[in-house]
């Protein structure tokens, strides 16, 4: 028996006011009704304004066989915009946010017309359809496919029976005979040309990195490509030789439950310059590689970008300075790149979560447990430095997960120019209420709302003299990084590698390179240069100081988070001192 009942109901958020009029309005055309509005544009608390700011239920009422469907429209600052749909594109091909079953399709088309908004129609059986007999009833229909205004697409349809997948008896196409090609259209690639990925792990290495790299080599396999592991990075792509080696089903054998990455990651500064990327364009070639999946940073992932758009011009080269002909350069006109991300950091924007996150938050949670016994046994007070270069939701979440006393990140900066009385004050406060310990984490990118580096030694000296607290200053390093992945990260790492192998083979020479990620537990598949800018605007956002901008630009959990921990961590209860109650340790 299932332990779910049904739908509840769709949520589509915005954060455009205008937009979610018009999508209330949009829904309202056909036939959705309003049943409640909760929420007020305006809230002066700092922490609210980054939760929903008002949201319209919409509920329609279905008719046998179909159901009713509610959606609920929120007005918040961390909406997922959807980009619009390309017009070119067929959008049957696309997924759909809402099928609708109708019979007045006539009158859906009108109601589009009337608001001059632009569909597809597809009517079955099509002109073109080669039938092998006449449709039954149940399989003519019409389906209409538009985009509500915040582009999520939608699909109306007469199908008689609306969920049914009968598909059309339509006869084969006979195969084509030798003499009806033209010589026009005859492919330089060879028919039975296999697949060549090329597959690597650059930047700070993470765990599940691993499970990524055994996922894409048995997919390739699987799917009848031939897959090709390249050593250390991109070095292993500059240099060639033995540092490109073709994986078999075996090779990925234990990879699961080991930490870091086997077939290495480096930083390599080769790849950053032209020579570099031509150099791998050749092994690449050499190799017959033409499809590249990447795990790694936002920096990795702009590098196989680079790679790609520059590849049409590195071949030329190639051919012109004669270490390649043209004859090898020709079945590798395109290069395919697809985008994992490997990161501790989780600062990736477009994904809610990067392969190796939430292993690493792991290892920070039981390390700050290990200090709080210490701590708490000689009542001291610690200072822990966790990584996240220039993200603060390693530090945030361990702050949320271990109940610190303070955590500084550099996408929220303390408010106050005197932070540092602000901060002695709310842990005296806590010491004041039997606290024995504390623990305050701060992030490696931590600044102040000046921009200036907030560090741990100066945190430390605070303590120790205003507060007269015996401190002691932890960096957890890259203990943080090693160690075995959790099942989270494995099977994220595995969802999202067969995707990688899947969104290759999909690619077309004018797909944008995709980045796989994961939104509302969704295995996703973003343009990965649209990740890439949105990731580097939170730092822009930073520089400018708009650190409201920057909480926003982060995941939509981000501000909740915190939100959830000031509530539950900095004490905010007048009766506790009034009483005199005693806080356990937490
Ligand atoms: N703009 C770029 N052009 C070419 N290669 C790049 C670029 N940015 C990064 N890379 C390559 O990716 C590697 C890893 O990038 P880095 O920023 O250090 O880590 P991460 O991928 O974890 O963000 C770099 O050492 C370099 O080889
Ligand atoms: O190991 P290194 O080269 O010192 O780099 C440390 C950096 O790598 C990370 O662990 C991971 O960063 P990336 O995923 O961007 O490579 C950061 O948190 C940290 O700032």
């Amino acid at each position: 028996m299932s332990v779910i009942e049904g739908l509840s109901h769709i949520v589509l958020t915005t954060s455009s006011v205008e937009k979610y009029e018009s999508t209330v309005q949009f829904y309202s055309l056909f036939g959705y009704q309003p049943i409640s509005q909760v929420g007020s544009r305006v809230l002066s608390n700092e922490v609210s304004q980054f939760l929903p700011r008002e949201e319209k239920v919409l509920h329609l009422f279905g008719k046998p066989p179909t159901q009713d469907i509610t959606i609920r429209i929120v007005l918040t600052t961390n909406a997922n915009e959807k980009e619009p749909l390309p017009e070119e594109k067929d959008w049957r091909l696309e997924q759909s946010s809402l099928v609708s079953a109708t019979k007045n399709i006539v009158d859906v088309e009108s109601i589009l017309e009337s608001i001059n908004l632009k569909y597809q129609k597809y009517t079955y059986p099509n002109e073109s359809d080669s039938l092998v007999a006449p449709l039954s009833a149940d399989l003519v229909h019409t389906e209409i496919y538009t985009h509500d205004p915040l582009n999520n697409l939608i699909t109306f349809t007469n199908k008689p029976i609306p969920i049914s997948k009968s598909i059309y008896p339509i006869k084969p196409i006979s195969p084509i005979k030798q003499q009806d090609i033209s010589s026009s259209n005859i492919s330089t690639e060879p028919k039975t040309k296999k697949k060549r990925i090329g597959m690597l792990t650059s930047g700070g290495d993470s765990p599940g990195m691993n499970a990524a790299v055994r996922a894409v080599v048995r997919v390739a396999i699987s799917r009848g490509c031939d897959v090709y592991a390249i050593y250390e990075g991109y070095e292993g792509l500059v240099n060639g030789g033995d540092m490109i080696k073709k994986f078999g089903w075996a090779d990925v054998r234990g990879y699961l439950a080991i930490g870091g990455t086997l077939i290495g990651s480096a930083r390599c500064k080769a790849f950053r310059e032209r020579e570099g990327r031509l150099n791998s364009a050749y092994n690449m070639v050499k190799n017959g590689i033409d499809a590249l999946i990447v795990c790694g940073g936002d920096g990795s992932l702009t590098g196989a970008d680079v790679l790609r758009s520059e590849w049409p011009g590195l071949l030329d080269e190639l051919i012109k300075e004669g270490r390649i002909t043209a004859e090898e350069a020709a079945p590798h006109k395109h290069l395919t790149v697809v985008g994992l991300v490997g990161s501790i950091d989780n600062d990736m924007s477009s994904t809610d979560i990067t392969i190796g996150a939430v292993s690493s938050l792991h290892r920070i949670c039981e390390a700050v447990d290990s200090i709080s016994a210490t701590a708490l046994s000689h009542s001291r007070a610690f200072v822990i430095e966790v990584m996240g270069r220039n993200c603060g939701w390693l530090a945030l979440m361990a702050a949320v997960s271990t109940g610190a006393d303070f955590v500084f990140i550099p996408e929220r900066p303390p408010a106050s120019d005197d932070w540092e009385s602000e901060m002695c004050e709310i842990l005296n406060k806590h010491r004041k209420l039997g606290k024995r310990k504390t623990i305050v984490i701060v992030a490696e990118g931590a600044i102040d709302k000046n921009l200036k580096p907030i560090k741990a030694d100066y945190i430390k000296e605070l303590l120790s003299n205003r507060m007269k607290l015996d401190t002691r200053v932890t960096t957890l390093g890259h203990t943080q990084r090693g160690g075995k992945p959790c099942s989270f990260d494995r099977n994220l790492a595995t969802l999202q590698g067969v995707e990688a192998v899947h969104a290759v083979l999909r690619a077309t020479s004018d797909t944008p390179s995709p980045m796989i990620g994961v939104r509302q537990n969704k295995i996703t598949c973003e343009p990965l240069m649209k990740a890439v800018g949105l990731t580097r605007q939170v730092a822009e956002a930073i520089s400018r100081k708009d650190f409201r901008r920057a909480m926003e630009l982060r995941d939509p959990e981000f501000s909740e988070d915190y939100a959830a921990y000031i509530e539950t961590t900095i004490v905010n209860d007048e009766t506790l001192s009034k009483n005199k109650v005693c806080i356990k340790p937490t």
